[in-house]
């Protein structure tokens, strides 16, 4: 029998709508590979990469970074994952991305995250990152275990230079203006699911009722397995 085909799944929503957070649950029980371009960026900065030093200037202002180098770094990253169910964070972010990804391959489907700007803005300026995994954290939403620290390495967490509010309120504005019609691009084509709310955790079951009807939940399959069979192997 033929596997089944792969998933090509897009997330988006407005900088702080909860794509992050909402991937790893996404990842934990779908087991899909996810690619993040802000993170992608971040470790390029981090490097100090060709990428990474022109990518800073765009950030620090709030501004998209231009798209032929966006997308020839992430159409670079998704070559190693044709063999996987995967999920892109972050790109596309304007249409001329959405089109050269479009050349490239076919996406399935779009998850989008309706959430209200308002909500947004209090949720970045407490936002915590580990910057080398991109685990993020938020200081009433999901507190790390012990203050200022990541809980899977023990490293210290930062806050990221674009959450200061001005910067915040520009990305807001890329996204309207840059943003937006990249749904309005899905929308027409068919493949626009749009998941409204203020709550990532009253967001998510929907997000994962729909999901299942794509891939098996895959969260369980270890625990599942020696529950079942000893008791039946008698
Ligand atoms: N108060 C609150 N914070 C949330 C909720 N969902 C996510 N967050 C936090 O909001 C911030 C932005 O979420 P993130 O997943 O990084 O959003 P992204 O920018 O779209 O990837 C993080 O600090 C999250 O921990 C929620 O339902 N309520
Ligand atoms: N696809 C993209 N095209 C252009 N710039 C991007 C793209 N993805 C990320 N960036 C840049 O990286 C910054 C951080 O992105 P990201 O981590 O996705 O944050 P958020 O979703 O919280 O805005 C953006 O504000 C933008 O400057």
């Amino acid at each position: 029998m033929a596997p089944p085909p792969l998933l090509r799944a897009v997330i988006m929503g407005p900088p702080g709508s909860g794509k992050g957070t909402i991937s790893a649950r996404i990842i934990k029980h779908f087991g899909m590979k996810h690619l993040s371009s802000g993170d992608l960026l971040r470790v390029n900065m981090q490097k100090k990469t060709e990428v990474g030093i022109l990518a800073k200037s765009y950030i620090d202002q709030g501004r998209l970074i231009p798209d032929d180098i966006m997308t020839r770094l992430m159409l670079n990253e998704l070559k190693g994952l044709d063999q996987y169910n995967w999920l892109l964070d972050g790109f596309p972010r304007t249409v001329a991305q959405a089109e050269a990804l479009d050349k490239e391959c076919q996406i399935d489907t779009v998850i989008d995250l309706d959430v209200p700007f308002e909500t947004i803005k209090c949720r970045l300026t407490a936002r915590w990152v580990h910057p080398t995994s991109g685990r993020v954290y938020n200081l009433e939403f999901s507190p790390p275990k012990v203050q200022g620290i990541d809980d899977v390495t023990g490293e210290p967490l930062v806050q990221r230079d674009d959450d200061k509010p001005e910067t915040v309120t520009k990305r807001l504005q890329a996204y309207d203006a840059q943003t937006k019609p990249v749904l309005e691009y899905y929308r027409k084509k068919g493949l626009l699911k749009s998941f409204s709310g203020t709550e990532t955790n009253k967001i998510w079951p929907h997000i994962y009722t729909f999901l299942q009807t794509k891939l098996p939940d895959v969260s369980q399959k270890d625990a599942a397995t020696p529950r079942i069979w000893p008791s039946l192997v008698v």
